[in-house]
């Protein structure tokens, strides 16, 4: 079903992952060497992480087009910062980072933009100080200005209450610079990007199952890295393709790791036609092609165990449900509520306004579909995946769209509608 003549067609190339790209920079930074970093993602969120680790005597100079040079200083090499170290709009960047700061002789504080200064904090203030930090911030540290002091750590045995790949990378990073062992037990399995890199990087660290345990280290090693594409950006072009009929998009070089492929098995069982192809592993992560034509889609039910493997692209992928035949149920998606913007509500008050039958959830949304979607005025509410999943949304509807501060998008996705605009016909 496609109520739109719009269609999407061509071959894309996307940026780099976005996680693996703040990886890249915080383990470079600790490492004991030069690294290069190659298809680094130069969205404002990873220029954030690097701005910090330069506040902090780290050499990081971008020499080609998204190619990075870092020269590591070592776990212990950061020198105070004489600032704070602004994360801007970046869960990632403050969180993981409080883990590699927890390791350092030094305080230093944390901030960050509107948003930021909303986002809970205490999911990783609370096991680091179990660790031995000293962490003071808004509210008993759950809010920025967040100020940590480090050194002296424990290691600590800890069973995550929430599925979080941004918490768990917190720990881990801590626990390097710990004087025993750490284990740490995931509900569900996140993203283990910090894991696959640490490893590389000559960490003493195992994985089994959900189980993580890892051993303090003294040094890691220089490692060069090429990032893959970010699939949390070729899902808007996933998405496109899938709803809208008469299109075919190759989107080469994605990353394909199980842990954040929850929408290509989504789609699969909504009876999405795509294909992946060219699989091969760089630097530890899978990566591949995805080609994907045009379906008509039915409904799908998406929940805990799913969730972590596609928490951000659950708003194209509300998005993509109202194209479908059927009633399709997202739940135990609480964390939606605590990203960028609460993102249970933008993407229900949007889709509401846009015609679709969607019904708000505490914890996620049911959407009855197909339906017709029609152009209005829409709020990104400041948030990139929003400001994407409605750009997508306006080529499925009738009529005009407009969607207010798409500026926001530069913090995932520079040039994502240039990008649109060569594939849209
Ligand atoms: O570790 C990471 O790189 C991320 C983990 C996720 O957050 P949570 O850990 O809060 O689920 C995700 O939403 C975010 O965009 C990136
Ligand atoms: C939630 C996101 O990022 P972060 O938590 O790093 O701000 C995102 O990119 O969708």
């Amino acid at each position: 079903m496609s109520f739109s003549n719009n269609k999407l067609r061509g071959e894309v190339n996307i940026p780099g992952d976005k996680s693996i790209s703040h990886r890249s920079i915080m383990l470079s930074s600790i490492s004991n060497g030069k690294n290069i970093v190659k298809n680094f993602l130069s969205g404002e969120d990873c220029l954030s992480t690097i701005s910090c680790f330069q506040k902090m005597g780290i050499k990081a100079e971008m020499c080609r087009k998204n190619e990075v040079i870092i020269q590591g200083r070592g776990l212990r090499g950061l020198t105070k910062p004489i600032q704070n170290l602004n994360v801007g709009n970046s869960g990632t960047t403050i969180r993981l980072m409080m883990g590699i700061l927890a390791g350092q002789n030094f305080e230093s504080t944390l901030i960050g933009d509107n948003s930021i200064s909303k986002r809970p904090m205490k999911r990783v203030t609370d096991p680091l100080r179990l660790m031995g930090a000293k962490i003071s911030g808004n509210e008993d540290a759950n809010f920025t200005p967040i100020t940590i002091g480090g050194g002296n750590l424990s290691g600590i045995d800890y069973k995550m209450p929430i599925a979080s790949a941004q918490v768990k990378s917190s720990i881990i990073l801590a626990s390097l610079y710990a004087n025993s062992p750490s284990k740490i037990i995931e509900k569900n399995k996140s993203r283990n990007h910090t894991e696959i890199m640490l490893k590389s990087f000559g960490a003493d660290i195992d994985v089994n199952g959900n189980e993580i345990y890892v051993n303090p280290v003294q040094n890691l090693y220089s490692e060069d890295i090429f990032v893959p594409g970010d699939i949390s950006s070729a899902a808007f072009f996933i998405a496109g393709a899938s709803m809208l009929k008469g299109s075919e998009v190759l989107i080469k070089n994605v990353g394909l790791n199980e842990t954040r492929t929850g929408i290509l098995d989504v789609l699969k069982d909504m009876g999405g036609d795509y294909e992946v192809l060219n699989k091969k592993y760089v630097c530890g992560e899978l990566m591949g092609d995805i080609l994907v034509r045009h379906s008509n889609l039915n409904s799908t039910i998406i929940d805990s165990k799913l969730i972590p493997r596609l928490i951000d692209e659950i708003p194209i992928i509300a998005v993509m449900a109202t194209q479908a035949e059927g009633t399709t149920i997202i739940k135990d998606a609480k964390e939606l509520k605590v990203k960028e913007s609460n993102r249970i509500s933008s993407v229900v008050s949007n889709l509401k306004k846009m015609g679709a039958d969607i019904e708000e959830l505490d914890d996620g949304m049911i959407i009855k579909g197909p339906t017709k979607l029609r152009g209005c005025s829409i709020e990104s509410f400041s948030d990139h995946r929003i400001a994407m999943a409605f750009s997508i949304a306006s080529l499925v509807a009738s009529g005009n769209t407009n969607i207010d501060n798409t500026s926001c998008i530069e913090i995932s996705f520079p040039h994502f509608y240039d990008i649109l605009k060569q594939i849209t016909y």
